[in-house]
């Protein structure tokens, strides 16, 4: 184990984030909005927001809004924590309007399990902002295709060839060699007595576990391949956040594109170059390869004429893009977001730690296996999880009129569930604030009372949804449990940790970043534009 003995030269870098009361891309997007066109703020003046009723009784809630601007008065820096303000005071599911474009917010397990599971079909699709055609190939993608079979044929592979409980065990080595290539660098630095960017190194490992199991190969091949990587996620986030506002913009939206359209051709254009390489690189390679792996598996369906789903080179780009922006970024948030904690509660730090060694002893590294027996750490991961979910807010478009609660909700209407608020419910959860794994410690008579529920199908309240649900739920939840439990262990078990320039016992500023315009600012390792977690992540760094 490697301690930490003496104190560091190295300051924390001053990434300083200066809160404002209005968030600035709010305020740049209005008056970007405003001087645009007058015409159109007349029109909105005169013209009333479109309330969604339904057989006129029932208005949904809606707090009080300003002409032209609706309720974007009401959105602070941080998006998803002013959907939480608008929620605990209105209600778990309101009506909102942003410039041009309006959303249902819902903010209640109660009501989330409506979307989840009872009217789960008709809000299987996702809505298309103003960009999203124009954005990393356009509507060619995974994570926002409407459903049908395109997405049904994508979801069945993904489970089959590379998220199944099958894949995953065969994949098992891939994960153990990159865990033990993290622990390698980290010792390295720990050697000349470095501090250590955790942010980079559990990227590196999320980037390069992804890469092999999807493409069998690793970035780590090529010289900066995973520092490509990671720098072009970064870039995707900062331009999808600046263009998610476009849609504010309503008629005027492709003036917003033409502002950042050279940007996200560009990106595009990377993107293409990195995956092209790849591919010339893994022709030259291995050309037929007995064991197939999902490129490969994509390549022939690609170039079958008969396939019943066709699948074109820019499906398969936009595919890997997403796997990406979707896996590598929210993985490895978590694990800081994880050490972080564990840093500012050494009594849990400990005894985690305590109970790796007891199950796993001194002599080697922790393994998968070992996760079952490991209650704490899984503990300490999910409260985690529950406090910090990478994605805060995901986004439904109801695909087929149906009801949630009283109210009919008429198709293609855009919705915002806040996983966050849900979180962070009190009517679901005691001390909602607080870091307290042991809640998620269960005693085995309640684990058989909650075994029992689920087989009678009583068992899910979606109260701990940072996976969200439902068949667009999370593909990769099992991926990123084994990723996460393996390289917060790891940490956990070989070094003993501290902020960079500090004494120990300092503890990490939990507060994050200020959402959106920090994103623009810096990019996010997240792949919710709305939540920002680097102000803590950038300034912390383990002293090893
Ligand atoms: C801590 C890690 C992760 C978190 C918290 C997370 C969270 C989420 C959430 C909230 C959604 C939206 C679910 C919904 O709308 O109901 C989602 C979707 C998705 N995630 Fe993850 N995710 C994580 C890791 C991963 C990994 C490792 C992968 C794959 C390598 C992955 C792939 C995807 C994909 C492909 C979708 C889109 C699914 C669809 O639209 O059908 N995620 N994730």
């Amino acid at each position: 184990m490697i301690s930490l003995t003496s104190h560091f030269t190295k300051s924390i870098p001053t990434k300083t984030t200066v809160v404002t009361t209005v968030s600035d891309i709010q305020c740049y997007s209005f008056l970007f909005f405003v001087s645009l066109n007058t015409t159109f703020l007349i029109r909105s003046i005169l013209s009333k927001p479109t309330k969604v009723t339904t057989n006129n009784s029932h208005l949904l809630p809606s707090p009080p809004a300003l002409p032209i601007i609706g309720h974007l008065h009401l959105l602070g820096p941080s998006l998803y924590k002013s959907l939480y303000n608008l929620s605990t005071k209105h209600g778990p599911l309101l009506y909102l309007r942003f410039g041009a474009s309006y959303c249902l917010l819902v903010s209640s397990a109660s009501v989330a399990s409506e979307i989840f599971k009872s009217q789960d079909l008709a809000f299987a699709s996702r809505p298309r902002f103003a960009f999203s055609n124009k954005l990393l190939y356009g509507t060619s993608g995974f994570v926002t295709a409407p459903y049908g079979d395109y997405w049904r044929f994508m979801k069945k592979l993904c489970v089959t060839e590379l998220l199944g409980t099958k894949q995953l065990e065969r994949s098992l080595f891939v994960r153990r060699e990159e865990k033990e290539r993290l622990l390698k660098r980290m010792l390295e630095s720990a050697r000349k007595k470095d501090d250590v960017d955790v942010g980079v190194e559990v990227m590196k490992f999320t980037n390069t576990v992804t890469c092999r199991m999807a493409m069998s190969t690793s970035c780590l091949e090529q010289e900066g391949e995973a520092e490509k990587i990671r720098g072009l996620v970064m870039e995707s986030f900062k331009l999808a956040a600046k263009m998610f506002f476009g849609d504010v913009l309503g008629p005027f939206k492709k003036l917003g594109f033409w502002v950042f359209g050279k940007q996200a051709l560009d990106l595009t254009r990377r993107y293409d170059e990195l995956l092209e390489d790849h591919e010339v690189r893994r022709s030259k390679n291995g050309g037929e390869r007995e064991d197939k792996d999902l490129m490969d598996i994509l390549l022939d369906v690609c170039h079958d004429e008969k396939a019943e789903v066709k699948i074109t080179r820019t499906h398969i780009k936009a595919f890997f893009v997403d796997l990406f922006i979707a896996g590598t970024g929210t993985s490895a948030e978590s694990m800081q977001w994880a050490i972080a904690e564990l840093i500012n509660h050494p009594s849990v730090f400990n005894k985690v730690r305590e109970q790796i060694e007891s199950i796993v002893g001194k002599t080697r590294l922790v393994e998968e296996s070992d996760i079952p027996n490991l209650p704490y750490l899984q503990a300490v991961v999910k409260e985690t999880l529950r406090l910090y979910p990478p994605g805060p807010v995901t986004t439904k478009e109801c695909c087929q009129n149906c009801k949630i609660n009283v109210y009919d909700m008429p198709e293609k209407i855009a919705v915002a569930i806040n996983i966050y608020a849900i979180m962070r419910d009190p009517d679901s959860w005691d001390d909602p604030n607080e870091f307290r794994p042991e809640r998620f410690l269960v005693s085995l008579n309640e684990q058989e009372k909650l075994d029992q529920c689920q087989v009678e199908g009583k068992g899910q309240t979606f109260n701990f949804v940072p996976f969200g649900a439902g068949r667009r739920g999370c593909p990769g939840t099992a991926l990123a449990f084994s990723m996460i439990h393996t390289a917060v262990a790891t940490l956990v078990r070989c070094f003993d940790l501290k902020v960079s320039g500090e004494e120990y016992g300092t503890k990490v500023d939990m507060q994050p970043g200020p959402g959106m315009r920090h994103v623009i600012e810096h990019g996010s390792p997240t792949y919710s534009s709305s939540y920002c977690s680097l102000q803590s992540i950038y300034c912390f760094y383990i002293i090893i």
